[in-house]
């Protein structure tokens, strides 16, 4: 399988080189230059297959003779067999045709686990048949920081420096980041948003001169491409238990940085039949008015009650404009740029194949905790921020109610208390092992939102 850039000007990489490259030399994003794609029958015959086994079916295309299968195997057991429900990624029904995909049964607590746990095996196994050392430079919200730091927290090969926002993250996701002691995690309150986080992350992979050519910086964000792939795998699974392929699923997708959504847009291409994808986005919502207005135009960003999706450059989003033009990498190399500094209206007659798949909602504050409020009334399951924002889109947005809308779960509530509190409900207990998450000690530097201030406490921690 070769990978190929989404701005055409940087070389093309097989999976392992794909794996520990993060950002493309040429700024742009990883895409495989062929999609597998699956018959209904084939399809058809992995229905019984649980979550690991599955997800081999659909990640060994991706990973070619990189890994060979035994390892593949093992790593996706051991991943998913650290999951706190045995369906792994277990459907909650909310009413006829209407589920949440509970995505938040990994160790900490979020969709994310679901790639980062595999992504730290991963890049264990590649580093250590290569010998080498990587440095990994992670931007959070508040829910990759963890799951990735648990994914790398007992690698010997790795070092990694996760950078939230300082003082917007919830307290419980911040807890899940900053008590993890081992010496090869660091954590970094920066005094910024995500989006100077995701900035400052971007840069460093363009001049890594900080890391003095002796060590390799690696991808833990979604612009790894290893992370979409991982993602693909529960549209399968979660269709597959509705009655796919021989019925369409519809899905909506609480949205930030645009990586979950985009990975249920390539299992529709790989021969899922998704009829429906709605991006559900909460009051930053320039993908909302991006596809609904075919207006890409930046707002500050603004602090929610669904702190990890407070997200205005998604950088996924390019991975799916590159599709829509045609796959030419220098049509959308000077789309970017332009996307980067000015409003944009994208060609109308691209926008609208994008939108005869995608909608788009945006839902705000109050709505969000209502959404809460009135599901729990209705059904006594609590949903977190993130995930009503989805259930609200979706049903509003809904395009038939024969088809199975499926709201992936991205989050538990019990990281979310202000938002739960504020729809009037009590906040859960946190599971049995984060009981004394509030007691750890903690450790972080608080950081100047300052990309040579970043490079330099790297530079120092990693070489002394
Ligand atoms: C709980 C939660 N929901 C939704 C999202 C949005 O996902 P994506 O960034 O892949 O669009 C995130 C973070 O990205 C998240 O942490
Ligand atoms: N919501 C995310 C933001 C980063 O997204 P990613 O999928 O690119 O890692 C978070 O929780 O950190």
């Amino acid at each position: 399988m070769k990978y190929i850039s989404t701005r055409g000007a940087a070389p093309e990489l097989e999976f392992e080189d794909v794996l520990l490259a993060g950002l493309a030399r040429d700024g742009g994003l990883y895409v495989p230059a062929e999609l597998p794609s699956f018959s209904a029958e084939e399809i058809e015959s992995w229905r019984e297959l649980p979550y690991s086994k599955l997800a081999f079916h659909i990640i060994k295309p991706f990973v070619g003779g990189a890994i060979d299968d035994d390892a593949l195997a093992r790593m996706l057991d051991e991943t998913y067999a650290g999951f706190g429900h045995r369906a792994v990624a277990p459907l909650a029904q909310l009413d006829h045709n209407e589920y949440v995909l509970e995505l938040f049964q990994g160790p900490t607590l979020a969709f994310k686990d679901f790639a980062l746990q595999l992504l730290g095996r991963l890049l264990d196994h590649v580093l250590t048949k290569r010998n080498e050392r990587a440095v990994i430079i992670g931007a959070t919200s508040g829910d990759t920081g963890s799951a990735a730091i648990e994914g790398c927290r007992h690698s010997n090969h790795i070092d990694i420096f996760i950078m939230h926002p300082h003082n917007r993250v919830s307290e419980v996701q911040r807890r899940q980041m900053t008590t993890v002691l081992e010496d090869n995690v660091y954590n970094l309150a920066v005094e910024g948003n995500f989006d100077d986080c995701q900035s400052m992350l971007k840069q460093c992979f363009a001049d890594q001169s900080f890391l003095r050519g002796e060590r390799r910086l690696v991808a833990v964000n979604s612009i790894n491409w290893a992370r979409i792939m991982a993602q693909i795998v529960y549209y399968f699974y979660a269709a597959l238990n509705l009655g796919a392929p021989q019925r369409e699923m519809a899905f909506s997708v609480p949205t930030g940085n645009f990586g979950d959504i985009f990975a249920g847009y390539l299992a529709r291409k790989m021969g899922l039949p998704v009829s429906q994808l709605v991006v559900a986005t909460n009051q930053n919502d320039i993908l909302h008015r991006t596809i609904s207005q075919n207006r890409y135009e930046k707002h500050p960003l603004a602090h929610t009650l669904s702190p990890s999706m407070d997200i205005v450059v998604s950088s996924n989003f390019e991975r799916l404009l590159f599709d829509a033009h045609d796959r030419d990498g220098a049509v959308l190399a000077d789309l970017m740029n332009k996307m980067s500094t000015e409003t944009v209206e994208l060609d109308p007659q691209r926008m609208a194949s994008v939108r005869e798949l995608f909608d788009s909602y945006a839902v705000d504050d109050d709505t969000t905790c209502q959404t809460i409020r009135a599901i729990y009334d209705d059904t006594g399951y609590l949903l977190d921020p993130h995930t009503a924002i989805g259930v609200k889109a979706a049903r509003e947005t809904r395009r038939s109610m024969q088809c199975p809308m499926i709201t992936l779960g991205t989050a538990h509530p019990v990281k979310f208390s202000d938002a739960v509190e504020k729809a009037g409900l009590k906040t859960p207990d946190l599971p049995h092992h984060l009981t004394d998450l509030m007691d750890r000690e903690e450790r972080f530097d608080v950081l100047q939102n300052d990309l040579n201030a970043l490079q330099t406490y790297v530079s120092e921690k990693v070489f002394g």
